[in-house]
């Protein structure tokens, strides 16, 4: 089919959704989503206030009547897991099949398409499921597998920082979900311990919050990033080019997965103890951080942190050849050995 047709196709059927909330595909919710931001224009008539319309991709989440409402037919459940970008997370039950899973509101003014329509059509182990969303008044809300193991950010705060062995483990499986991403020209945007969640036996992870997503144009030339639309990420884990306004694309994800593994292996996040905000100017202008590395970290792991900041992004490492240097790094310190005594370590 071409573009055209798929265009009228798109419209015609984001006609049928609008004001219903119905079971279908990733399609129909990534359509539905680009028409929220939009129409979340300043007139907020009284229809707007009440109006509800979504894609649910699960039978586990129920409809009633082409509507699902919160309070109505679903509830959140307990307390706030998380914060994600622009958005509070909670644990939630529906109504009518029980079923539970994790939902994130986000006020529509803060919402943006692209946290659907990138994450929508992936299915891959190490990038958490989207289960469906809704849009109920001003505020859209995203369903999505729950993670009894809450965040890697959750699990440093609470043991101080992590054991080089378990360190590596999460950055291979973080890496792997980078490697899909990429392939599919998945810019993530913000990856950071938040956003990288557990099972509950903590060892599987998986990459969220599509919050500062982008589908990069695989010429790569549309720089993305200064078209204005773009949400700068964690500054601590920001690569050089982006705070240059250089030339950014996938690399970008590879400097942060490896700000995210100083973060794991010293408690605190990189730049902090030897800078005071805003770290932006030191982070264009300095060496990578490198010295932050602990040094009784295996010669291998120094050699993976290194690859990954490189600050030149064509030097820098893809992906798949990151992940291929921490699988090595990982067998030269022995393979997965620390166990879960959940001892606090004292951040270095
Ligand atoms: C597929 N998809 C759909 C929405 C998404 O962009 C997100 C997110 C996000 C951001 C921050 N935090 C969490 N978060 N989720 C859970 C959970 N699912 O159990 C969770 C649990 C916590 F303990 C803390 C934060 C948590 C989830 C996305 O990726």
């Amino acid at each position: 089919k071409n573009t055209s047709d798929t265009f009228s196709m798109d419209e015609f059927l984001v006609d049928a959704l609008k004001g219903n909330v119905i079971l279908g595909e990733p399609r129909n919710l990534a359509c539905l989503a680009k028409t929220w931001k939009d129409g979340s224009s300043s007139k907020v008539c009284l229809k707007e206030i009440n109006e509800n319309e979504g894609v649910l991709l699960t039978e586990k989440l129920k409809a009633v009547d082409y509507e699902y409402r919160e309070e109505v037919h679903w509830t959140k459940s307990q307390g706030l897991l998380g914060t994600g970008s622009f958005g509070e997370v909670y644990k939630m039950e529906d109504k009518q099949t029980g079923f539970q899973c994790a939902a994130k509101k986000v006020q529509v003014e803060h919402f943006r398409a692209e946290e659907l329509s990138t994450c929508a059509g992936v299915t891959h182990a190490k990038v958490l499921p989207l289960y469906g969303a809704v849009k109920e008044g001003q505020w859209v809300t995203i369903f999505m597998k729950l993670m009894e193991g809450g965040s890697l950010g959750q699990l440093v705060k609470q043991c101080g920082y992590l054991p080089e062995d378990r360190a590596l483990d999460y950055l291979s499986q973080t890496l792997e979900a980078l490697e899909y991403l990429h392939t599919h020209n998945i810019l993530h945007g913000d990856v950071k311990a938040d956003n990288v969640l557990l099972s509950g036996d903590r060892s599987h992870a998986v990459l969220c919050d599509f919050g500062h997503a982008a589908q990069l144009h695989p010429d790569g030339i549309r720089n993305y990033l200064m078209t204005g639309d773009y949400v700068p990420g964690t500054e601590t884990h920001l690569a050089p080019e982006i705070i240059m306004g250089k030339h950014c694309d996938f690399k970008i994800d590879i400097w942060s997965s490896c700000c995210m593994m100083l973060h794991l292996l010293n408690g605190y996040h990189p730049w902090i103890k030897y800078y005071n905000h805003p770290l932006c100017l030191k982070i264009a202008k300095e060496l990578p951080p490198l010295r932050e590395i602990p040094p009784s970290c295996h010669p291998s792991t120094v050699r993976v942190i290194t690859s990954g900041l490189e600050k030149d992004p064509t030097k820098r490492a893809s992906a798949a050849e990151l992940r291929k240097k921490t699988c090595i790094a990982l067998k030269q310190v022995g393979g997965l050995q620390s166990s879960w005594s959940g001892e606090y370590r004292e951040p270095r």
